[in-house]
Parts: structure tokens; C-alpha cells; sequence
């Protein structure tokens, strides 16, 4: 690319029409909207942005006397500031000038015993303040971790796990350069700003009134400019939380992108979003990137104005002007100025913080999954299930639809059917992930809506054909099952899972560290993992996946025997796709467009020569299956 195009690049940008932009939080599909609607956006963007200001300050407030503390050294330094360019006004105009140097020695100690004192002040209140903003982050941090652990299956299903990770990680670290120095700035600039004007109007208000004549430029250059930026700063929050996204799922779908040789596509995906966040963050960086430039130009006037019009004075001695306040006002001008500079560099940084604040709050207003107040304890189950005129439907069309069947203590039940059946589905509604539109789930004559939840779910043990290892090694994972196992208890699960023998020979035995994704083992070894870490939990109720993946006959051998053991006693739901097990099961469930079409035996379905009859005498029922 050639440098001219590199340079003209970004400027096509400039088309964006702000009176629709400025006022919005940019939409997915990154076009401006109506202007009411931007009126309304705004509104509505104020509220958020003053509510997560609100709940930023509250867990703030909760280490008030240390702020306190922070305060009184915020506004010491602030006034410290003040006194050097004072004394050193003050020395010229009643030492330098009248060759009088008597005294002049105190007024340097004081000098020199001030700036001791201001660096003193200043590096407390950065120690300290860093020290709540660590504090601060570590709860919100936390709050926000926990608050994930308890919603709902259903919040997961609609957002990308990156974008989610985005708020936990880059959102709340926005939050924390805000605390860590912002707030300390923010405050500093307004002390130091008051303090300036109150000993400029003492000294000479004339000198005062020329200082303030860059004032009104000042502000209505600032507003300009972080009207545009934090559209930006919000936009590029948001594209970070996309790209994110989009690199969590292909980095962990990454076979599946290189078994259907998608990489081009994928690159041109993360491409796209890489150029809307290099888009939103140059923007952002470029407006912010004025501020400084302009308060520096304003700056400059506002010395030489004062040097020239308080030099005249000085020379004709009008209003009580002297050289050394002059001085003591080119000093302060610099000074006047530089809070307001600094006010809107942290006003940018603010921005950006506050809009990862409203991501993180968004999370944290989600209603988690709760028990009823009066929900009541699972301490041992028998095991009876029973599904009564269950409806059931993730969004608009129903997925299931008037399901009833039961299951007694030690049963095992099979669901059968085409692919988008509901069985999935009715697995999930028993664990209680979603709740019901119509209809009731009962576990021992208990509605489960009225049971513990977590409690509930400690006696249902579940064998996906996906199972899902943690990083870690082989041990700590079948311990996922019962935390406080010992290792023989987990080798023992081991051995009735026929794990134990595989695990033997590896060279690293138990300890054998596992990717997160179970890379290192097989599909059947994992499988394995899987079935001692439910044999070591002792579930009341079992919840298996058949595996659909071809897997070696032995390890299937090891793995149809295992999981006979972890059957044998336990009320048993398998979504079932070999031929032995649905044969083997007591009850099996055919499911057909979210209904139960058919129910019973196999012997009993096979004479009712309906759908399971069809499957069965099928010769590719693996296919319909
Ligand atoms: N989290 C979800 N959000 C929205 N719709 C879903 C969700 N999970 C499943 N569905 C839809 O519900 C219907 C039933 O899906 P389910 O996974 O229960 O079928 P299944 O019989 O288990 O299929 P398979 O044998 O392919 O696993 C399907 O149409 C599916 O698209």
C-alpha cells in the first residue's frame, strides 16, 4: 500500500454524519439511527452512564475513611501547589528588586519545605488511592465472577463466551487506570483549579480577567471534542468484546475450522472485526490525541497575552502590577490551565471507563438463577421421575409440547428419535436450566421448581458424549465428581470405569495433565474420565449421551461395561443410539417434532409397528437416529 493511500486511509471516515452519531450507542450493524432515536439514546445513555457512576462510588464508599484520608491529601497538594510561585513572586518583588536579601533565606526554606511536603502529599495519595482502586476492582472483579456463576443456562446460550470474558477482563481493567489515578486527577484539578482563581482575584483581578479570556475556547473546544470520542470510546468497548468473542470461537473450534479448511473465511471474519476496532480506536485515540494539542495552543496565548498586557502595566505601574506577579501569573496561568487539561485527558479515560462499567453492571442486573424462598433440601433421592403435560419452548415456536412419562427408581428410560427431536432438551429441563411454559417436572412427587437447585443437581450425575475435562490433571478431574474424595476412592472409580488401566500406562499416571479441551487423550478416554467422575458422585439419577462418534471396539466394550455399572441401581436417562441399549432400556420414548409419538417396550413398540418399528427395520437407522 502505498504511503499516500496509507495516509488518506482512515479520513474516508469523516463522512459520518455526527448530529445522528454522536448521540447513540452505535448499533450492531454500525449505522447511524433516526434522530429521535438518538434523542432518546442519549437520554438513556446519560441515565446509564450517571448510574454507573453511581455504583462505581458506592463500592468506593465502602472504604470511606481511607478515601477520606485520600481527600485530605488530595486537597494539601492541591493548595502545596500553589505556595512555590507564590514565594517565588513574592522574593522577587521584596528581595530581588529592592536588593533587600534579609529574609530571603527563610522564604527559600519555606520554598524548598513546601515542595518536600507536596511530593510527600503526592505520593501517599497515589500509594493509598492505588491501593483502594486495586481493592475496588478486586470486589467488582469478583461480584462479577460470582454473578456469572449463578445465571442461567439461557443468559450463555445468547452471548459469545468471548464477549463475556471481554467484560470480566478489558471492561473491568478500563475501571481500574480510571480509580487507580483518575479520580485522584479529577479531584486534584478541581482544588487546584479553585484554589488558583481565589489567589488571582487576591492578587489582581485584572491579571485574573485576562487569564480567563482562553476559558470560554477552552470549553467549547473540549465539548467538541469528547462529544466525538466517547461514541468512540463506547464503540470500542463494544468491537472488543466482539473480537474477542470471535477469537474465543474459532481458537477453540479450531479443528473444526481446519477439518472444513475455513481458515480464509475465519481470517477474513477476524479481519472485519479487527478493522471496526482499529476504526473505533483511532477515532478514539485521534480526538483524545487533540485535547492536549489545544489546551497547549490556548495555553501559549493565555502566557503571552499575560506577559505582554501585565508587562505594560508593570512598565507604566498601573493597578498595582509588579514584575513578580507577573511572574506569580505566568506560573499560575500554566498552572490554571493545566487542571482543565488534565480534567479533560481524565474525562476521556472516564468515558472509557464508564461505558466498561455499564457492560460489567449489564451482567450484574441479570436476574440469576434463585431458589424460591421456601425451597426445600434434596438430601437423598429415590430416584421417580415423571414428567407431567410438559410444554416447553426456547423462543416463539414450541420445542416441546404436552410431554408425559415416567420413570420409577432404578428404571432405565431411552429417547429415541430424529435429530431436533427435544431430547436435548427434555435432559436440560430436568437439571432445571430453563424453566417451564406449561406443565410440571416431578423427582420423588416433588415439583422441581420447588427444590433446591444446586442441591437437585448434586444427585444427577451426567455422561455427554462431549464430555467436558478441565485443565488439570487426570486426578483432579474424576475428583470434579466429589470434591473431598480421597485418591483411592477416585482410583477405585477409575477402576470400575475400566479407566484405571489406560491411565496406568501413561507415564505420568494420574498426574497426567489434561488440556482444557481433553487434548492428549481419546474421545473413548475421555468418555472413560467421564464415567468414573459420575461414579465417584453416586448420582440418584444418571443423564447419558450416547456417543454417536465411532470409537475402537474395545474401548467401546470398556466403555458399554463401565457404563452398566454406573447404571445398575440408578433411574437411567440415555439419549440412546446404539441398537443394545435402547433394546436393554425398560421404557423407550419416541420423540418427533417436540411430541412423544411413541412410548414402551422394545417388544411393545415393535409389535405397534409405528416410527420405532420403521427405525428399527430401517437399515440406516444410524442416519435417521
Ligand atoms: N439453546 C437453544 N436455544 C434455542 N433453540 C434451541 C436450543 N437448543 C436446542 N434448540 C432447538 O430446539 C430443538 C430441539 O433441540 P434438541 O437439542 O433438544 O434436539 P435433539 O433431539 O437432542 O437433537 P440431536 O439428536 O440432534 O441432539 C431444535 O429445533 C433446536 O434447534
Amino acid at each position: 500500500m502505498s504511503l499516500l493511500k496509507v495516509l488518506k486511509e482512515p479520513f474516508h471516515y469523516k463522512k459520518i454524519d455526527w448530529r445522528n452519531y454522536r448521540s447513540t450507542s452505535v448499533k450492531s450493524d454500525n449505522k447511524p439511527v433516526h434522530p429521535h432515536a438518538a434523542r432518546a439514546g442519549k437520554a438513556q445513555k446519560a441515565r446509564d452512564w450517571k448510574e454507573a457512576t453511581r455504583r462505581i462510588l458506592a463500592y468506593l464508599g465502602r472504604r470511606k475513611p481511607v478515601l477520606a484520608f485520600v481527600m485530605v491529601l488530595v486537597v494539601a497538594s492541591s493548595l502545596l501547589t500553589l505556595v512555590g510561585p507564590f514565594l517565588i513572586g513574592y522574593s522577587i518583588d521584596n528581595y530581588l528588586l529592592t536588593m533587600q536579601f534579609d529574609g530571603l533565606g527563610s522564604v527559600l526554606l519555606l520554598l524548598l519545605a513546601s515542595y518536600i511536603a507536596l511530593s510527600l502529599a503526592t505520593f501517599f495519595q497515589n500509594f493509598i488511592m492505588v491501593r483502594v482502586a486495586q481493592a475496588t476492582v478486586f470486589e467488582i472483579r469478583s461480584d462479577l465472577f460470582s454473578q456469572i456463576q449463578r445465571l442461567p443456562i439461557g443468559f450463555f446460550d445468547k452471548r459469545q463466551h468471548g464477549d463475556i470474558m471481554s467484560r470480566v477482563t478489558n471492561d473491568i481493567e478500563n475501571i481500574s487506570a480510571t480509580l487507580n489515578s483518575s479520580i485522584v486527577q479529577i479531584l486534584s484539578s478541581l482544588v487546584t483549579f479553585v484554589g488558583i482563581l481565589a489567589v488571582m482575584l487576591y492578587l489582581s483581578p485584572v491579571l485574573t480577567g485576562i487569564t480567563m479570556l482562553v476559558i470560554p475556547l477552552m470549553f467549547y473546544g473540549l465539548r467538541w471534542i469528547t462529544r466525538r470520542t466517547q461514541v468512540f470510546f463506547k464503540e470500542q468497548q463494544r468491537t472488543l468484546g466482539r473480537l474477542n468473542g470471535y477469537s474465543e470461537e474459532t481458537i477453540a473450534g479450531q479443528q473444526m475450522v481446519k477439518t472444513f479448511s475455513r481458515e480464509e473465511p475465519v481470517i477474513e471474519g477476524f479481519n472485519e472485526r479487527n478493522e471496526a476496532l482499529r476504526e473505533a480506536g483511532f477515532w478514539a485515540q485521534t480526538y483524545s490525541g487533540f485535547i492536549p494539542k489545544v489546551m497547549n495552543v490556548l495555553n501559549n496565548l493565555s502566557f503571552a497575552v499575560i506577559a505582554f498586557v501585565g508587562g505594560v502595566f508593570a512598565i507604566n505601574q498601573t493597578a498595582g502590577i509588579t514584575v513578580g506577579m507577573i511572574v506569580i501569573f505566568v506560573e499560575y496561568s500554566r498552572q490554571f490551565t493545566r487542571p482543565l487539561n488534565d480534567l479533560a485527558n481524565q474525562f476521556n479515560t472516564l468515558l472509557s471507563a464508564l461505558a466498561g462499567a455499564e457492560r460489567v453492571f449489564d451482567i450484574m442486573d441479570e436476574h440469576p438463577e434463585e431458589d424460591g424462598v421456601n425451597a426445600l433440601p434434596v438430601k437423598s433421592l429415590e430416584g421417580h421421575v415423571a414428567f407431567k403435560r410438559v410444554g416447553f419452548s426456547y423462543g416463539e415456536t414450541p420445542t416441546l409440547q404436552n410431554v408425559s412419562f415416567e420413570a420409577k427408581p432404578g428404571e432405565t428410560v431411552a429417547f429415541v428419535g430424529p435429530t431436533g427431536a427435544g431430547k436435548t432438551t427434555i435432559i436440560n429441563l430436568l437439571t432445571g436450566f430453563y424453566p417451564l411454559n406449561s406443565g410440571v417436572i416431578e423427582v420423588d412427587g416433588y415439583d422441581i421448581t420447588i427444590l433446591k437447585k444446586e442441591e437437585l443437581r448434586q444427585q444427577l450425575g451426567v455422561v455427554l458424549q462431549d464430555s467436558f475435562l478441565f485443565q488439570g490433571t487426570i486426578m483432579e478431574n474424576i475428583r470434579y465428581g466429589r470434591l473431598n474424595a480421597t485418591n483411592d476412592e477416585v482410583i477405585e472409580a477409575a477402576k470400575l470405569a475400566n479407566a484405571h488401566g489406560f491411565i496406568s500406562y501413561l507415564p505420568k499416571g494420574y498426574k497426567t495433565s489434561l488440556t482444557q479441551d481433553g487434548g492428549g487423550i481419546s474421545q473413548g478416554q475421555k468418555q472413560l474420565i467421564s464415567i468414573a467422575r459420575a461414579i465417584l458422585a453416586d448420582p440418584a439419577i444418571l443423564i447419558l449421551d450416547e456417543a454417536t462418534s465411532s470409537i475402537d471396539t474395545v474401548t467401546e466394550m470398556k466403555i458399554q461395561e463401565a457404563l452398566k455399572r454406573l447404571m445398575a441401581g440408578r433411574t437411567s436417562f440415555v439419549i440412546a443410539h446404539r441398537l443394545n441399549t435402547i433394546e436393554a432400556a425398560d421404557k423407550i420414548i419416541v420423540l418427533q417434532e417436540g411430541t412423544i409419538t411413541e412410548k414402551g417396550s422394545h417388544e411393545e413398540l415393535m409389535n405397534e409397528r409405528g416410527f420405532y418399528y420403521e427405525l428399527q427395520t430401517s437399515k440406516n437407522m444410524d442416519t435417521i437416529l
